[in-house]
């Protein structure tokens, strides 16, 4: 099966987003004759999944019993790929306009996209970590002081700390334990807010937990060195030596620009119809990014809404084809 070229400068498909919503969208936008681009503002595919959780594993995605975040990222790489889609990293939407039906101009921070009609597979929106309230945290953001891990083999044999207490500080200490040459685990409050049977785990393991404890200063010249840590309640400090810091206090998103295309928003989310259609005709969404009555944030749920959006797009784009993709199982690839 081949995939039309552009006609002019207009993409068939313009996808805003590549999380696990956005990429199968871009497949799923090949496999009905469409051409595809697909814009990511983060340096990989993947979204939450890859940026958040790549080594936790998923067990509620259809036809997998149980696979890591990023398995089901790299596949979903291998699906879309059939369909050679222009994939655009590092590369944030920042406006959408309809200037014509058929006629959409998208601006980034790097270039002026056209394209036919847009499908937004945003998420939880452009999304930040939650970061340490300390002046000198930011020199040591690309050496050192880590926010998101993509491979738990880096700190092989190294002294981590880790600062924070729910589900994602318990599980990276859980899982670098036996990695790590030591894993100290902080929390400001003497409860940890992860899963019990989590930090059930966490007591019977090697990890040292302080807690009511907070970061209070960094050390180092080119690196951190060691920390000091104050007691929430005694004021006492301390100073330990480390290798890394992982500071894990969640994560915090806005729909940032998106709110200002004049579309329909409710509750920081897209309004959308049954066919993932937002209150512009022509620019559909689909994913965390959407919302009607019983809508679920979930993997699943987005890998369903996806089709809908594009099925729904390319009867959009042109009213003569069906909106019945067909079977794929009559697909020679
Ligand atoms: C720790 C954790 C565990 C989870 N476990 C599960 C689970 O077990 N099962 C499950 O079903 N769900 C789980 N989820 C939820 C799941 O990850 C989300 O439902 C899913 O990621 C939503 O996919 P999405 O493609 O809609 O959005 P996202 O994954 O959020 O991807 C959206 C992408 O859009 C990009 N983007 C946003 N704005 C712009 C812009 N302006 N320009 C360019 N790019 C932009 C973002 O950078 C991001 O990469 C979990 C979430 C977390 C945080």
């Amino acid at each position: 099966m081949s995939v039309p070229e552009n006609n002019g400068d207009f993409t068939d498909l313009l996808i805003i987003g590549g999380g696990p919503a956005g990429m199968f969208a871009a497949f799923y936008g090949g496999m009905r004759q469409a051409s595809v681009k697909l814009i990511e503002s983060m340096p990989q595919l993947g979204g939450q999944l890859a940026a958040l959780y790549p080594e936790k594993y998923i067990y509620d995605v259809a036809g997998f019993p149980k696979v890591t975040a990023q398995e089901l990222v790299n596949n979903l790489n291998e699906q879309l790929k059939l369909f050679n889609p222009e994939i655009r990293l590092e590369e944030k939407v920042q406006h959408v306009e309809k200037q014509d039906e058929h006629q959409f101009i998208v601006t980034t921070d790097k270039a002026v996209h056209h394209a036919k009609a847009v499908i937004i597979t945003a998420g939880v929106g452009a999304f930040e970590p939650r970061r340490l309230e300390l002046d000198e945290a930011s020199r040591f953001e690309s050496v050192n002081l880590h926010y998101f891990i993509s491979d738990l083999n880096q700190f092989k044999g190294r002294k981590v700390l880790i600062s924070g207490g729910g589900d994602s500080a318990v599980d990276w200490a859980l899982m670098l334990e036996p990695i790590a040459q030591q894993v100290t685990l902080i929390h400001r409050r003497d409860k940890f807010r992860a899963h019990e049977h989590s930090v059930e785990n966490l007591y019977a393991s090697g990890v040292k937990i302080i807690t009511p404890t907070e970061i209070t200063a960094l050390h180092g010249t080119d690196r951190i060195a060691s920390v000091t840590l104050s007691d929430v309640k005694t004021k006492e400090t301390q100073e330990i030596e480390v290798d890394d810091v992982i500071v894990n206090f969640g994560f915090v998103s806005s729909l940032g620009p998106i709110a200002e295309w004049g579309i329909e928003i409710s509750s920081n989310s897209i309004v959308v119809d049954s066919r993932m259609e937002t209150s512009i005709p022509g620019i559909f969404a689909a994913g965390d990014i959407t919302t009607y009555p019983g809508k679920l944030k979930l993997i699943a749920v987005g890998f369903g809404e996806a089709p809908t959006a594009v099925n729904n797009a390319k009867v959009y784009i042109d009213p003569e084809a069906k909106l019945s993709p067909g079977h794929s199982s009559n697909l020679k690839l």
